[in-house]
């Protein structure tokens, strides 16, 4: 509502807060009972009992796939893993100075330009095309993240194997070889649990651009960069880099006092919605244990430990999922800046859900400002 002169009457929600902008029925966020449902099914139920691939499935479809289903579903994914040579050209000439996130930003806007499908303004929204481009990015991201992370390494492109799982694909064309499979199973689990999280920043501002009317990879695109920020998916990166610098469990109290002193925000803790705990923590958490014990390193869930407890007794603000995750891709072997790239692969699923949701019952997305510059002057 406004007033006869343009300004809105109605009370300004800085970043949004506690606005409910739509309806979605991709994901449910609920604070009160620290749960979160992909389509109804609590996402510790998907990671206990389903793999990458059919929670991808499940939020674009709405259901989980049928045996056969998912057989087509997986035959196609894997048959678009590879890297193909334009890509990796310009993947190649890109600096290793710039950010693994811009790697993969540029990466999928790429894609974008060279998609023959986009030919006009209805291809650029055509559900069925859409439900196409959004499983071929999610078979090609595992291509662009590991390439990006061996060229870092000097190492060679590995070409993808079509007879592995998603997450294990992943790894092998990472590392060269397939891990263990506490390691591959851990890594499926961070894939589920950030696939999708309802209106966060990088989905809300992937529906802003659909609601104009434009692509899924410039929808992706933008999303990438909304991402890439440590308050939102660069905080796993930021996690990592907080606990290097605390080293030791001892030190956690002592840093922590200093880092609040500085006013600092501590990363991997708080969350706009949950205030009292991440659903998904406890999950992401009980993988990380596996892979501590799996590389002994018990020092690191010392670590962990110490800076939780630290910041629940002097804060009382609770760990969010980069909080295990950075650690978790730190013992599968990624180095710290490939962290939020990882997110990247995951997301792009729930991202293009709500590309398709918007782009089924669209609106622009296109809010009021309350004007505060000076008053209307003329030039004398
Ligand atoms: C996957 C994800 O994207 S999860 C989020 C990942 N981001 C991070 O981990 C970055 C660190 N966390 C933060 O910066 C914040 O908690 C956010 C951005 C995630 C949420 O922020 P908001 O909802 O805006 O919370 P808000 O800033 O209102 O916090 C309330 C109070 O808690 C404090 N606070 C919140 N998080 C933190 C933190 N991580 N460290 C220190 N203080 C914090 C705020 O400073 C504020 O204190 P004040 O009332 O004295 O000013
Ligand atoms: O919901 C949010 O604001 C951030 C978040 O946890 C996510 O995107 O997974």
């Amino acid at each position: 509502m406004t007033d006869l002169t343009g300004t809105p009457e109605t009370e300004i929600r800085k970043g949004l807060a506690g606005v409910v902008a739509d309806t979605t029925a991709i994901s449910k966020v609920n604070p009160e009972t620290n749960s979160l449902m992909y389509r109804g099914y609590p996402v510790q139920e998907l990671a206990e009992k389903c793999t990458f691939e059919e929670v991808a499935y499940l939020l674009w479809h709405g259901e989980l796939p049928t045996g056969e289903q998912l057989e087509a579903f997986q035959n196609f994914e894997r048959s678009q893993r590879h890297l193909d040579a334009g890509t990796r050209r310009v993947i190649d000439e890109l600096p290793l100075s710039a950010h693994p996130m811009d790697v993969v930003r540029t990466a999928v806007s790429v894609i974008g330009a060279v998609d023959e499908t986009l030919t006009d303004s209805a291809s650029m929204i055509d559900a069925d095309l859409n439900m196409q481009r959004s499983l071929t990015l999610m078979a090609k991201l595992p291509a662009i993240v590991a390439y990006d992370q061996r060229r870092r390494r000097d190492l060679e492109l590995v070409e993808p194997r079509d007879d592995l799982s998603y997450s294990a694909n992943f790894l092998h064309m990472t590392f060269g070889e397939v891990p263990d499979l506490v390691v591959v199973s851990a890594f499926d689990v961070s894939m589920i649990l950030y696939a999708e999280h309802s209106f966060n920043a990088s989905t809300f501002t992937a529906r802003v651009i659909t609601s104009t009317l434009s692509d899924l990879y410039s929808a992706v695109t933008g999303a990438i960069g909304a991402l890439k920020g440590p308050l939102h998916g660069g905080a796993n990166e930021a996690v990592m880099h907080v606990l290097e610098e605390v080293g030791t469990a001892d030190r956690a109290e002592a840093w922590l006092e200093t880092a609040l002193a500085e006013k600092r925000k501590i990363m991997g803790f708080g969350h706009r919605v949950y205030k009292n705990g991440d659903s998904r923590v406890p999950t992401m958490k009980a993988a990380l244990e596996t892979l501590v014990a799996k590389f002994d390193r018990p020092d690191m869930m010392e670590l962990y430990d110490a800076l939780e407890m630290a910041m629940t007794s002097r804060k009382n603000i609770k760990p969010n999922l980069d909080y295990p995750s950075g650690p978790a891709y730190n013992l599968i072997g990624f180095d710290t800046d490939m962290f939020t790239p990882l997110f990247v692969a995951s997301r792009v699923t729930g991202w293009t859900a709500h590309i398709m949701e918007q782009a089924a019952a669209n609106a622009l997305i296109r809010p009021l400002a309350a004007y505060s510059g000076v008053e209307e002057r003329h030039i004398s």
